[in-house]
């Protein structure tokens, strides 16, 4: 762990739980199906597609950031969260409470993420938990200030990043992804990652 809380966790999963897990994701994918986030306001598509696993679903649109219950697509309930990933929670977060919403995000070759903070949360001091899938990505970390330094560091298949303490607060984001670097997904899902985002909401 360095200083400011941020952990990255080489491999924490192996190859037959990242298995495990991608079919357990994938099959809850097929009834929350991923849909095309937007900017608030300028409603400008990104990139990254994206459902949620979990009681809570982090929702992005014309209206804002905000956290729901449902799937704005089918208005059903979110689909729960594996069992596996609620045992990371615990191994790795080092907080009482279990995570409230998952992320899904998926990246199609060419999808990135700008440079953000986790910041639609009130529960700022849980760490944030994130699980990567599929295809290597290029992860950039800055810290607490919009224009400070950053550095890149590439996520693989079963990595595990834990944002707590300061970090909690960092600006971080995806810059690429790099195709066909790995061979997890499914035939369908390829070229492409899966990064799930566990976060404790209230
Ligand atoms: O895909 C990743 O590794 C990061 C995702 C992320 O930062 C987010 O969903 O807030
Ligand atoms: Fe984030």
């Amino acid at each position: 762990m360095t200083e400011d809380g941020f952990r990255l966790l080489p491999g924490r999963l192996d190859r037959a739980a990242q298995s495990a897990l991608a079919t357990a994701v994938l099959e809850r994918v097929g009834r929350a199906p991923l849909y095309t986030p937007c900017m608030p306001r300028t409603g400008k598509p990104m990139s990254v597609r994206m459902t949620n696993l979990g009681p809570l679903g982090w929702i992005a649109d014309r209206a804002g950031y905000r956290y729901e219950p449902v799937h704005p697509g089918t208005g059903a309930p979110w689909p729960d969260m594996p069992q596996a990933l609620l045992d990371l929670w615990e191994a790795v977060a080092g907080w009482p409470e279990p995570p409230q919403a998952c992320l899904v995000n998926w990246y199609a070759p060419g999808a990135r993420l700008g440079l953000h903070v986790d910041a639609d949360e009130d529960a700022r001091d849980a760490p944030v938990v994130s699980v990567s899938l599929g295809d290597r990505a290029r992860f950039r970390l800055g810290g607490p200030q919009r224009g400070g330094k950053t550095r890149a560091l590439d996520l693989s298949s079963g990595d595990v990043v834990v944002l707590g303490g300061a970090s909690r607060r960092f600006h971080h984001g995806i810059d690429r992804i790099y195709p066909d670097t790995s061979t997890l997904l499914p035939p369908d899902w390829r070229p492409g990652r899966i990064n799930l985002t566990l976060r404790r909401v209230d």
